[in-house]
């Protein structure tokens, strides 16, 4: 459970670009976080994990303060990035122990969790080389790997399918799935409409920084039908993919 309470953000004392917001992100739901660009995603979810602070509000993440009680906060979730070109010079393999060394997760339980995930991400031949000769989508996938090598019961991933190839997708989708089916938290987000409505249960839909609607998929389309504004987000989002 992720929970949002009046939580505002400005860069350099500007316009907020985050403005007054509440969300309350339950368990055993995918819940997508649905804007187009610039909206205030990625400010958002940096403020959720902790790597910028709120200038008004609270979060907190299974009860914990992000900002009063930071290391038991972050050991509830894992953090997949947008941008995925990180540790470049770092094998697969020295990332994911890097990562469980951080966690502090046994000899044992990585082995099981590494032999896994990789083998669901076709990643197992790769583990050896460096990251800087993985393409995008492999990338991508390590940064996954390394999030969840902890098994973190809240997962939190910034555009996580964008650049995946479709297979590698859907297998981070069951993931998805699996994960919620346990009562688990995940939260992602897309600028792309067609994405949330493929994943999603649930959606948060964030525009200049205010959140416009939460709720079911079907009961956002009736309301995006007799909402002007909301109808030229959704042409904006559609017109993203
Ligand atoms: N470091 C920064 N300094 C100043 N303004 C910033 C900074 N980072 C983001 N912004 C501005 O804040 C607003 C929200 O940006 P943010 O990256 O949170 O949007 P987003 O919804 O994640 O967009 P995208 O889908 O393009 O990633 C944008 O107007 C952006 O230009």
């Amino acid at each position: 459970m992720i929970e949002l309470k009046n939580v505002s953000k400005t860069y350099n004392g500007a316009k907020k670009v985050v403005e007054n917001i509440s969300l309350a992100i339950p368990d055993g739901e995918i819940i997508g976080f649905l804007g187009p660009n610039g909206a205030g995603k990625t400010t958002t979810i940096k403020m959720i994990t902790g790597i910028l602070e709120c200038d008004e509000g609270t979060i907190s993440i299974n009860g914990y303060d992000i900002n009063k009680n930071s290391i038991e906060a972050k050991k509830q979730f894992g953090f997949v990035p947008d941008n995925p070109n990180l540790f470049l010079r770092l094998k697969g393999i020295e990332y994911l122990n890097f990562m469980a060394d951080i966690y502090g997760v046994s000899t044992e339980q990585r082995l099981n969790r590494i032999e896994e995930m990789s083998r669901r991400f076709d990643m197992a031949n790769a583990l050896g080389d460096q990251i800087q000769s993985y393409s995008h989508g492999m990338r991508q996938k390590i940064m996954v790997m390394g999030a969840l090598v902890h098994e973190p019961p809240v997962w939190i991933l910034d555009e996580p399918l964008t650049g995946l190839d479709p297979k590698s997708a859907y297998v981070l989708k069951e993931m998805m799935k699996e994960h919620t089916a346990n009562n688990k938290t995940v939260f992602f987000s897309t600028h792309v409409l067609d994405v949330a409505e493929k994943v999603c249960d649930r959606v948060a839909i964030i525009n200049k920084g205010k959140i416009l609607f939460t709720g079911k998929l079907d009961e956002m389309r009736n309301h995006f039908k007799s909402d002007e504004s909301l109808e030229k987000i959704f042409l904006e989002m559609t017109e993203n993919e």
